[in-house]
């Protein structure tokens, strides 16, 4: 197998593009006809891992004409204060979009917190509703991370239907929503996780392996079958020895870009198509939301006339 050239890195640059473009479309003919999409971005504590993923999230929404908000709190802030500013964000009309970044300090749970989104208001797919949609095959608004990875696969021009998958890891907001969308493609899918007792043995027979641990090097390339896809989703923090840091994914790339035909780098693979799927969401949560507003105010002059 010939060293991996260029042009099979799946890189995620030129599909995020073409998503923001679209959405930047529709943003414009939504703000023309009155309904200017903002997101609001929440934050609680510091948290170095969110903060790359909130910059690009405020540089791209500009840049697709969505008006964008980060909303900082302090560490300290209770889950009931939490909720009422959440409740307070579901009622404001000028709020289109909502997303809480993880992680959220312990004493805060995520899952009900989460569940204090509207469901409309929901552009990271992650309210029990919204994941509810994916199971029922109804795809246009899924987990930003997990669309993403799937977007990429996509863009291997692979046919989705009988490829043999093997997603590793199966957290709620990445490996289980990769495994529904792909099911839904028709895809054969196999979950692995910390008690699948052969991971190498499942991921050699993936024609397209995801892989979302947290494990730098991970996957080697005696565990990957040769041409397959490689959707590496990890982002972890590494220092150097000389003391700097830089970001890798959960895949060892030098050595896997030998035997893949395809594989995402890290950064500039899954990441830019992550931001660009959650202000697609944000349209579609847009779209939803004014389907209610005509629903319930459309319909005034028949109700005028019947009187
Ligand atoms: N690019 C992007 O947009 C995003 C990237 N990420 C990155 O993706 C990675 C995963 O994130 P997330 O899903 O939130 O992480 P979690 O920690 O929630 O989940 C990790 C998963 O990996 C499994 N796992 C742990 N060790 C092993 C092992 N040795 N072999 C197989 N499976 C294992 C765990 O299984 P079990 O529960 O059974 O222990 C769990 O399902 C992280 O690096 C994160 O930074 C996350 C979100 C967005
Ligand atoms: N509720 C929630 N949903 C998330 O999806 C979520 C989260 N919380 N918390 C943090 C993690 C991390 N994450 C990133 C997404 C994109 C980039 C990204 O755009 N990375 C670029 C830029 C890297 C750089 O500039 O250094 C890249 O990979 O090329 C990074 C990190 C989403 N996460």
């Amino acid at each position: 197998m010939p060293p991996l050239d260029d042009n099979r890195y799946l890189k995620g640059g030129p599909v995020a593009a073409r998503i923001i473009a679209e959405v930047r479309a529709a943003a414009q003919q939504a703000t023309d006809e009155g309904f200017r999409p903002k997101l609001v971005s929440i934050t609680v504590g510091d948290v170095a891992a969110v903060d790359v993923y909130v910059r690009n999230q405020r540089a791209k929404a500009e840049l697709a004409g969505i008006d964008f908000e980060e909303r900082r709190f302090p560490a300290e802030l209770t889950a009931g204060e939490l909720e009422a500013a959440i409740h307070g964000m579901n009622a404001d009309p000028r709020i289109t979009g909502i997303i809480i970044q993880r992680p959220v300090p312990a004493h805060i749970p995520i899952k009900a917190i989460q569940a204090a989104v509207h469901p409309l208001k929901d552009v990271e797919g992650m309210h029990p509703a919204s994941i509810g949609n994916i199971v029922y095959n109804e795809l246009d608004l899924a987990p930003c991370t997990a669309a993403a990875s799937v977007e990429l696969l996509k863009a291997t021009g692979l046919e989705l239907k009988g490829l043999e998958v093997v997603v590793v890891g199966h957290s709620e907001i990445v490996g289980k929503p990769i495994a529904f969308l792909l099911m839904s493609e028709g895809a054969t899918v196999t979950v692995c996780h910390h008690m699948t007792r052969s991971l190498a043995a499942h991921a050699r027979r993936a024609d397209a392996l995801f892989v979302a641990v947290g494990k730098p090097r991970l996957i080697k390339a005696d565990m990957v079958k040769p041409g397959a896809a490689v959707i590496d989703i990890g982002i972890n923090a590494e220092t150097l020895p000389d003391g700097s840091s830089r970001i890798v994914g959960d895949v060892d790339t030098e050595s896997v870009k030998e035997v893949a035909s395809w594989i995402t780098p890290v950064p500039g693979g899954v990441g830019p198509v992550t931001v660009a799927i959650l202000l697609r969401n944000t349209m579609v949560a847009l779209n939803r939301q004014r389907a209610v507003y005509r629903a319930t105010f459309g319909t005034a002059e028949a109700t005028l006339a019947a009187e």
